[in-house]
């Protein structure tokens, strides 16, 4: 398709870095990575504007993530406008099909062209505006939803890159494996490898025990020569703040940071308190100086 065919070229002309994150195997945390390395971006500097989008189609999990489960994207005249996740700021926004489901607990079953079609709104419909890096949270492997978003994605193929997110077990690596050649295929430039998972920091004494095994990331990154971004521990308040995210409409009422209306900036607060926070800040700074080399 020509470039100037495509809706997602118009839509994304203002966006800096489009970073994709990939998984080969399910439940490997790839949506908390995504969700962790839109906060940090965000937070890396006042001015910066990051947009996080959802192609998990089937699993849904960044407005839950983001505490934004329950809201509504606004069609305007000009296309969908995103949820921001950090409210008036408007510098976090959060594009998922969860804000188009009419209740929480539906599937979504959709075959191939359905997803495409789904997808291609997604880029070519959003109100994205300029951003500085758009996140986008894929599915587990490599499905119909991958080759949907490189081929819509093809006009803007130089502002494309990919993490690649395992757990330390051999099942998850080799299904990452999967993964890397995938990008190798699809031309996509990879900025690195990230272990989550790995080792269990015990909250009482910080006693680290590796329930799996650790450090496969490591290796297999340097195998493949890829650069190795880091590991990141199970950590028990990562998983409590990511899965208790609470929608602002189900905020109990008076119990509202004193901020403002929306919770966003109270997550991310107790989100750089936790010890995964302090292990991402090294992960970025690898991985964007991947990018910038790239
Ligand atoms: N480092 C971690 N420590 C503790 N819990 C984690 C960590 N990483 C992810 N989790 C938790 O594990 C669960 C699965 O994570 P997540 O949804 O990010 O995985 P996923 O790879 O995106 O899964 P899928 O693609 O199959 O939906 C979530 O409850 C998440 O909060
Ligand atoms: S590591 Fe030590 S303090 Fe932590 S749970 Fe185990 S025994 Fe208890």
């Amino acid at each position: 398709m020509a470039s100037q065919e495509n809706p997602a070229s118009r839509r994304l002309q203002s966006v800096k870095h489009i970073i994709i994150v990939l998984s080969g195997k399910g439940g490997v945390g790839k949506s908390s990575v995504s969700t962790q390395l839109a906060l940090n971006l965000y937070a890396s500097s006042p001015t910066s504007k990051v947009g996080i989008l959802d192609v998990d189609l089937t699993g849904p999990s960044i407005p839950r993530m983001l505490g934004v489960d329950g809201h509504s994207v606004h069609q305007s005249s000009d296309g969908w406008v995103p949820v921001f996740a950090d409210g008036s700021e408007a510098r976090l926004a959060c594009m998922s099909v969860g804000f188009l489901l009419k209740n929480k607990g539906d599937s979504v079953v959709w075959r191939g062209p359905k997803k495409n079609g789904m997808i291609r709104q997604f880029l070519g419909d959003v109100r994205w505006g300029e951003l500085d890096y758009l996140v986008i949270d894929t599915p587990p492997g490599t499905s119909d939803e991958h080759l949907s978003l490189i081929e819509h994605l093809a006009p803007v193929q130089s502002k494309l890159s990919a993490i690649i997110v395992t757990t330390p077990q051999a099942v998850a690596l080799t299904d990452a494996m999967k993964c890397l050649s995938f990008t190798q295929a699809v031309n996509l430039p990879v900025l690195g490898l990230i272990e989550n998972m790995s080792g269990y920091v015990c909250p009482c004494c910080g006693e680290v025990s590796n329930v799996f095994s650790t450090g496969g990331g490591e290796a297999m990154a340097q195998r493949e020569q890829l650069t190795f971004l880091g590991s990141l521990p199970v950590d028990t308040e990562l998983v409590t703040l990511l899965d208790a995210a609470t929608a602002p409409s189900e905020v109990p009422p008076g119990s509202l940071p004193e901020e403002g209306p929306r919770s966003n900036f109270t997550l991310l607060r107790r989100y750089k308190a936790t010890s995964s926070a302090k292990l991402f800040e090294g992960i970025l700074q690898k991985a964007l100086a991947s990018l910038n080399c790239s």
